[in-house]
């Protein structure tokens, strides 16, 4: 496909997703539907979307509407690249700009603070406040694509022979300072899947922030560990690694663990899966890796930006409540509660372990630690907490 081409593929996606549906969905049927299209044109293709998405007010501004060809414009204006020579009318292109496009194109664009950082205003006084100084290098951070990091499974491979393994096969990777386990894919990231380090269970893809999380859970020998809010398992294999002796898996979605077994065998662990975890109660670890906003991962996630409301914001803190609430009754004396985020809210973070306090004051809270995008990985929050 031509680069013209691939930009009218965008187009065409884009206006499905602004008409409210999924972009990975969308893009998938596209692909099915396109069998033409190689691995590099739907890459590309993809890159495209995302970066409409991340940043859909400011590409909407420059491109004066927000549509399939207004963010397309948006994002040509933003690299500097002349549209004319994109929306050129051939074959596969898409069709030469209107007159009203041309009129949009010769104005100089007014981009107020919140559209240039791709902010939803509501947002911004809250994100302001939790972020403080960060804030607008955060934001900024948050409309580029986010790196793609691997952890290493030490119960299988040292990272000497994980480098190894993947430089041989054409894949770059470099340590990062978030995790002694965490590495980032600097290089052909796209081979990860297919590469002999991951279908050996050497390396398992994992942001850098959600390691650093799981390196922080206190694990002693012959804990039994419970993953509350496990979802496809990510943390639930990042403990199991440290060696850690009986992990079970709970989610009140079970169908979203259904990859766990071949995760944690292709990883040589062992997790059990729990419908009833009060059945198995207690345990000496439970980590409550909530829902929530999502908000510290919105570069690989950008649609959440924009889906948030604050009604929304409302229900998932009521949610993360009743989370704690439960939770906290299945922790053996002397253990450890572990409430987890991927969100750079206060509300959803300091917050929410503030009131969780109030309303059990026989639990204290022993470390809290925030990851900002800023430290390379997505926004995390991890808040330790135990009986007194
Ligand atoms: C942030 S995701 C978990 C991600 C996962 N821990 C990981 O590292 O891959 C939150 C999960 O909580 C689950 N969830 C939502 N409400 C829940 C509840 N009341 N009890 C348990 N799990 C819940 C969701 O289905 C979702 O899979």
């Amino acid at each position: 496909m031509t680069p013209q081409a691939r930009l009218a593929a965008a187009i065409g996606i884009m206006d499905s997703v602004l008409a409210g549906a999924s972009a990975e969905q969308t893009l998938t049927t596209w692909a099915r539907k396109h069998r033409y299209a190689g691995s590099g044109d739907r890459a590309a293709i993809r890159d495209l979307v995302f970066s409409a998405i991340r940043c859909r007010r400011s590409y909407g501004t420059l491109g004066g509407a927000e549509t399939g060809r207004g963010l397309m414009l948006g994002y040509l204006r933003d690299r500097g690249e002349d549209p004319a020579a994109w929306f050129t009318g051939g074959a596969y292109a898409p069709d030469v700009l209107s007159a009203a496009e041309k009129d949009v194109l010769a104005r100089e664009p007014a981009l107020p603070g919140n559209v240039a950082c791709d902010c939803p205003d509501w947002l911004a006084p809250r994100l302001r406040q939790s972020l403080g100084d960060e804030f607008l290098p955060v934001m900024k951070m948050f409309r580029q694509r986010a790196p793609v990091f691997l952890r290493v499974n030490r119960s299988k491979a040292s990272t000497e022979q994980a480098v190894k393994s993947l430089i041989c096969e054409g894949i770059e990777v470099q340590a990062h300072p978030l995790s002694p386990t965490a590495l980032e894919a600097v290089g052909n990231p796209r081979r990860i899947q297919q590469a002999r380090a991951y279908r050996d269970g050497w390396v398992e893809l994992q942001d850098a922030a959600s390691q650093a999380v799981c390196d922080r859970i206190p694990l002693r020998p012959q804990d039994r560990v419970l993953d509350y809010c496990a979802g496809g398992g990510g943390k639930s294999l990042a403990l199991a690694a440290r060696g850690a002796c009986d992990i079970l898996a709970h989610d009140a979605d079970a169908t979203r663990m259904r990859d766990i077994p071949m995760r944690a065998a292709r990883a040589g662990g062992r997790i059990r899966r729990i419908s009833d975890p009060a059945s198995a109660a207690p345990y000496d670890v439970v980590l409550c890796d909530v829902p929530c906003s999502g908000s510290g991962a919105w570069r690989r996630s950008p649609e959440g930006k924009w889906r948030l409301t604050e009604k929304r914001l409302k229900e998932l803190q009521q949610v993360q409540a009743e989370i704690l609430a439960r939770a906290a009754q299945l922790v053996a004396s002397g253990g450890w509660l572990a409430y987890a985020t991927c969100s750079v809210l206060q509300e959803e973070n300091e917050q929410s372990v503030s009131r969780f306090l109030e309303d059990f004051p026989e639990w204290r809270l022993g470390e809290e630690h925030r990851f900002s995008p800023l430290d390379g990985g997505d926004g995390f929050f991890l808040a330790l907490l135990s009986h007194t």
